[in-house]
């Protein structure tokens, strides 16, 4: 359903991500993992097209999305919830929420079902978005991303700045997004007790390749934690 093959990306003459092959199918969850400065921002910067890929090719449903602007990628499927949140701070939640939305996004309303899988932003939803704790802000940026109706959400590094009963919160969440719609996820970490809740498939990135893959139930931690920890 959602397949990446032979991506290169980079800035200017620097290339950082050398030919990557990724693939998730309905209701998947595959995680990235590696070190900062290892490449997962650029990597997803790729896919949702907020940089141009040098070669290789992006396919939701056996469709290029390559050449896209990231707002026809977003029609053709994608959400992005991206790295720091990006939630609009002086916007309230309600507001933040709409900017997810299209067409009609003043007038519609926003879906039972975000509110039910995130109670505390209907309790919040006047609030503005910079008020918010930063898991909140999270659970914000996911509820933004997922009134696309994405055939698949792309997460980088969710669980960054959050503590961890919240980052508990966050993947139950997910597995409950995954269990109602049936998307594929997509997520960068360098946590590992995370990852290993919620995916199916983890990946390593190492200087913008992959070099180790393997489903959950046959991972091995050690060897995945050597790429992890400095
Ligand atoms: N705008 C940019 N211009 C040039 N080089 C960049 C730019 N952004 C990132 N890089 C370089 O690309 C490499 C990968 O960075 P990237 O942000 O993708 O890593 P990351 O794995 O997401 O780490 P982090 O968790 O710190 O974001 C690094 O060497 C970084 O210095």
């Amino acid at each position: 359903m959602f397949e990446v093959k032979g991506l290169v990306s980079g800035y200017g003459q620097s290339r950082v991500i050398h030919g990557v092959d990724l693939a998730a199918g309905e209701g998947e969850i595959v995680a990235v993992m590696g070190r900062n400065g290892m490449g997962k921002t650029t990597l997803f910067k790729t896919m949702v097209g907020m940089l141009p890929a040098m070669a290789g090719s992006i396919r939701v449903d056996g469709k290029d999305l390559s050449g896209m602007e990231s707002f026809q990628r977003v029609r053709s499927g994608i959400a992005y919830v991206p790295q720091g949140r990006m939630v609009f701070p002086t916007l309230t939640v309600e507001e933040n929420i709409r900017t997810g939305l299209r067409g009609r996004a003043l007038s519609d309303a926003i879906p039972e079902e975000i509110y039910a899988l995130f109670p505390v932003l209907h309790e919040m939803r006047r609030r503005r978005g910079g008020d918010l704790s930063g898991g909140q802000q999270q659970q914000l940026a996911i509820a933004r991303a997922l009134v696309t109706n994405p055939k698949v959400l792309m997460l980088d590094e969710p669980t960054e700045g959050i503590q961890p009963s919240v980052i508990k919160d966050i993947a139950r969440s997910l597995l409950e997004i995954r269990r109602l719609r049936n998307l594929a996820i997509v997520v960068s970490e360098q946590v590992l007790s995370f990852t290993l809740q919620i995916a199916d498939r983890l990946i390593v990135i190492d200087r913008g390749r992959f070099v180790l893959a393997a489903n959950r139930d046959e991972v091995d931690e050690r060897s995945v934690s050597r790429y992890l920890s400095v």
